[in-house]
């Protein structure tokens, strides 16, 4: 077998023009794992009500953040798979769920180098059925009708193993060193709860209740995002020597009018202002890549509610993006699966 890997992202439009953000958003919101309800009314809410008003709206916050090269997400998702190359013997590939570089384009690169087992690595740390499964699922589906030849393996979710939670934490400590924060709030991003209960396979096992989440083991956690962003968060905590009440953990971006996971970031940050908290941090650990949703909404939505409510000091902790020691973790798994077949070979 001929070894390759695929890294896939979201994916961004592909300029910040109503019309491509339209057509993003609308491949984006009609997949059955993000907006989860029967094609009819998925296609009267995304196509009747959404793309007729939150292209434009949503354009005017990607013209925020768009970077001369293109989007944030895609630049950053493109550094660090130059930087894994350079750190390993086989191609690695880059793909996006949505969007022009789609996960076809990148199995056929892939085939055409010669690659018939292909490592799929999702660039989310917690499992959602709305991110990592989509991608698997797509994945499986082309490999099935295109590359009926080419061998697919999946990467488990990564939000605990210790050596992310080491490279976050080094991250966060590097942005924080001399700058002084009364809290730190990591924030994710949102689900509907509608989500949680789905991927649930102990069948009922998550109450969001804020205890269940919190038990001990994994077997039962292995789909809940909701358990490995709260896992995230604790092990960093630990690493960092965090003491309790001065970090916490929020979720974000939530769309529509259905209950998403609590507490919400915007009111967090409201919350800890009115609360006389003057130096906040944050950082998002559910994204690998600066985008949207950390550059616009958070560095700047974010930090503008935070001054409305009389909050003085908000600092943004970048995500890992294409840092050496996070392009290292990468290469350093891609280069433990690849000694395998010389192993076994
Ligand atoms: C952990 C990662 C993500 C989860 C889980 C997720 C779920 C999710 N998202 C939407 C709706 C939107 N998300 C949007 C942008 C966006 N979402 C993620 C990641 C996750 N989404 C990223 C990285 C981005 C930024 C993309 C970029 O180009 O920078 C948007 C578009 C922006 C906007 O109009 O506000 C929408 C819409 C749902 C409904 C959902 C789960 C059900
Ligand atoms: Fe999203
Ligand atoms: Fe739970």
């Amino acid at each position: 077998m001929s070894k390759g890997v695929l890294l896939v992202n979201l994916g961004s439009p592909d300029s910040t023009d109503p019309k491509d953000v339209k057509k993003y958003l609308g491949e984006f919101l009609m997949d059955p794992r993000v907006i989860d309800v029967p094609l009819w009314a998925r296609t009267l809410l995304v196509k009747g009500i959404i793309l007729n008003t939150r292209p434009k709206k949503s354009a005017e916050a990607y013209k925020k953040i768009w970077w001369d090269e293109g989007s944030p997400l895609i630049v950053l998702s493109e550094r660090l798979q130059k930087k894994v190359a350079d750190r390993t013997s086989i191609p690695i590939g880059l793909a996006m769920r949505y969007g022009s570089m789609n996960i076809k384009k990148g199995l056929q690169e892939l085939h055409d180098k010669g690659v018939n087992e292909v490592m799929i690595i999702p660039l989310y740390p917690q499992f959602a059925m709305a991110t990592t499964e989509t991608i698997l699922v797509l994945a499986e589906k082309l490999q099935k009708e295109y590359f009926p030849n080419m061998k697919l393996i999946d990467v488990p979710a990564f939000y605990n193993k210790p050596e992310y939670i080491n490279v976050l934490s080094k991250s966060i400590t590097e942005k924080l060193e001399g700058i002084e924060y009364e809290h730190l709030l990591f924030s994710y991003h949102g689900v509907p709860e509608r989500h949680i209960r789905k991927s649930d396979i102990s069948n009922g096992n998550c109450k969001m209740d804020g205890k269940c989440c919190f038990k001990k083991g994994s077997e039962q956690h292995k789909f809940c995002y909701r358990h490995q962003c709260e896992m995230t968060t604790v092990q960093v905590a630990k690493k960092l020597g965090l003491k309790n009440g001065t970090y916490s953990t929020s979720y974000q971006s939530r769309l529509g009018f259905d209950p998403w996971l609590k507490p919400y970031t915007d009111r967090t940050i409201e919350r800890m202002g009115k609360e006389g908290i003057k130096k906040m941090a944050i950082v998002t650990p559910a994204f690998v890549s600066d985008c949207l949703e950390t550059l616009e909404e958070i560095a700047m939505e974010g930090e503008e509610i935070f001054h409305e409510v009389g909050g003085k000091e908000f600092t943004t902790i970048p995500c890992l993006n294409d840092r050496d020691d996070w392009a290292d973790l990468l290469a350093n798994w891609v280069n433990e699966w690849v000694a395998v077949k010389t192993q076994t070979a």
